[in-house]
């Protein structure tokens, strides 16, 4: 019976879909709110805007990635994989387009040259961010002259090859519970570094594989090797920090991983824009029954051009997080919520590499941080979800998307903040510490929904930003990127249609103009051969030879050299 229901809504959604929008303002033209898309537009100058920074080093190492090492090779072993790895690393590091000391000098220079690998092998981009940044950046960052002096040369030609053994085998989101153990010798000067039990053995430790996990039997290293720049030992044993907090102490020793999550997401949003152009340019000429191409078909434009613009989306959010994090006086905390949350959505949107999801932060421990600090800052403020005030014809507009991405989220943080407060007040009486844990035990039962606002903050924010960098594009390329941007607003709307008709935030008509209206921008941006779409595409900087997939090129040859 229900499915009967529901296909009788169905049909009558498809049959009487003006009369629904009866008495409600006519949709808005999609060229009235986004202008003309003018298909003409140069690639070469959206790559330009979009990049920002370090172009000629992208370029160059790009041109240098046509070196033959670097042709994808699908048949060999992982013993064979790995060294020809380690020799890509190698022919890459000679090439010296930075060095590991731009971590802190020049980030920015830092990860371009990191980012590009992950356009090439993802697993180069992988053990160079192993070698650069988490242990090359923990000792610029960690540590002090004598650290810099002994240990950058040999990171940077490659002699020293560097790993980070922080997870261990019973420890590994919870870093705080580590076990192994580093003991000062006063009389020696050395620390007496321990692996006590089995879960405390080093685990997963990317660069060691070789030699499988990693134990420490009673080592002794001198008192010289601790990275001393925010916590020393004396001589005499005395410890010293200018962190009086264990808390404080941690976040500025694992806030050094900050950019490692950023080139991971980095890496989630490069595949992400080498996947949707492989697809689209092979729908783009891949025809099927009879002359028209697939790209014509509304149901691969939706799956495809959505796609598109959460890569944009996510571009510039990037973008955003470089700029919050490399500004003179960043603000630490704002650069965690972003990082974490960007790193989750980023890596979760490309499903096909678990690890990415995994380490640098599990994502669902991430998003909980991200909900933590807005339920923190909510609590702070005391402000309510505005619900959004839509006229008819209203949800179209960039604004008023952000007035409806923005509603999901304050809307989640009254839902969670109000059960943990609930939870709070009711053990009140029997205590501080017992109000505390019932807050907490309150934000555990709803783990589904904090990951949700996880998710609502990055799609409000990645919206904002969008729209921010649509007003400041070049005129020529204000259009297409307008649309997009709006795509990726009203894709999110879509996707959460259930919350918002729950909550009363959109009318049922609202649902059927934001349906027309995405399937008429999804026909604006598709038509003409998906001119505009390979374009957008183009305006990533990929070149060809790193577009390793022969379906994005004459799909007709495939087969020939077999
Ligand atoms: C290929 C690879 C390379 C790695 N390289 C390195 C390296 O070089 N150096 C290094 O130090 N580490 C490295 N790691 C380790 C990585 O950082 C950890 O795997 C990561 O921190 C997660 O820890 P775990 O695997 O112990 O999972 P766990 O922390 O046990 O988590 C397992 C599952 O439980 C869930 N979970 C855990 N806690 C919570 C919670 N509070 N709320 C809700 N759900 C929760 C998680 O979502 C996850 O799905 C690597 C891992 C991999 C897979």
């Amino acid at each position: 019976m229900a499915a009967q229901r529901r296909v009788a809504a169905l049909t009558r959604q498809l049959t009487s879909a003006p009369a629904e929008l009866e008495g409600f303002d006519p949709v808005p033209a999609v060229s009235d709110v986004v202008g003309e898309t003018d298909t003409a537009f140069d690639p070469r100058k959206l790559y330009e805007f979009i990049t920002r920074d370090n172009i000629q080093l992208r370029d160059a190492a790009m041109e240098f990635m046509q070196d033959d090492l670097y042709k994808p090779n699908y048949y060999q072993g992982l013993m064979d994989f790995r060294e020809q790895t380690l020799q890509r690393l190698q022919k890459f590091v000679d090439q010296r387009y930075f060095q590991t000391m731009d971590y802190l000098k020049n980030p920015r220079k830092f990860m371009a040259g990191l980012e590009v690998l992950a356009l090439c092998d993802y697993s180069l981009a992988i053990k160079a961010g192993v070698h650069f940044t988490l242990c090359g950046g923990t000792i610029c960052k960690l540590g002090t002259a004598k650290h810099h002096e002994k240990y950058l040369p040999g990171l940077d030609s490659l002699e020293l090859p560097g790993c980070f053994g922080m997870t261990e085998l019973g420890h590994g989101s919870n870093v705080l519970g580590i076990e192994t153990q580093a003991v000062f010798d006063k009389d020696t000067g050395e620390f007496v570094i321990h692996t006590p039990t089995d879960t405390a053995s080093k685990f997963w430790i990317g660069g060691s594989a070789q030699h499988g996990k990693i134990w420490f039997e009673h080592v002794r290293i001198p008192r010289d090797a601790l990275l001393n720049r925010f916590a020393d030992v004396a001589a005499d044993g005395t410890y010293s920090s200018p962190f009086p907090t264990v808390g404080q102490r941690f976040g500025v020793t694992v806030g050094g991983l900050t950019t490692g999550r950023m080139l991971i997401a980095g890496g989630g949003i490069d595949a992400s824009k080498i996947g949707v152009c492989i697809a689209i340019a092979y729908a783009c000429q891949r025809p099927q029954f009879g002359s028209r191409y697939i790209m014509e078909y509304l149901t691969h434009q939706r799956r495809l051009v959505p796609a598109l613009a959460t890569c944009y989306a996510m571009h510039f959010t990037l973008c955003a997080l470089k700029d919050i994090a490399f500004s003179p006086k960043p603000d630490a905390k704002a650069v965690h919520v972003l990082s974490s949350g960007l790193k989750a959505a980023a890596t979760w949107n490309r499903t096909d590499f678990d690890v990415d999801t995994t380490f640098e932060g599990d994502n669902t421990v991430l998003m909980q941080q991200v909900a933590k600090a807005l339920l923190e800052s909510a609590a702070k403020s005391k402000s309510k979800p505005q619900q959004p005030a839509l006229g008819p014809g209203q949800a179209l507009t960039p604004a008023s998307i952000q007035q409806l991405l923005q509603f999901r989220q304050d809307a989640l943080v009254a839902q969670i903040g109000g059960e943990m407060q609930q939870a709070s007040q009711a053990a009140a009486s029997t205590g501080g510490k017992a109000a505390a844990a019932a807050a907490n035990s309150a934000f555990d039962a709803n783990l589904d929904l904090v990951v949700a606002l996880g998710w609502a903050h990055m799609e409000a924010r990645s919206h904002q930003i969008f729209q921010d960098e649509v007003a400041q594009a070049p005129q020529q390329l204000q259009a297409p990127l307008r649309s997009l941007a709006l795509l990726f607003g009203l894709s999110r709307v879509e996707r959460n249609a259930a919350f918002y008709l729950s909550q009363n935030a959109l009318s049922r008509p609202h649902f059927q103009a934001v349906r027309l209206f995405v399937n008429e921008t999804l026909s604006r941006l598709s038509s003409n051969g998906g001119e505009t779409l390979l374009r957008l595409c183009a305006g990533f900087g990929i070149p060809d030879h790193l577009i390793q997939a022969p379906i994005a090129f004459d799909w007709r040859c495939i087969g020939r050299d077999l």
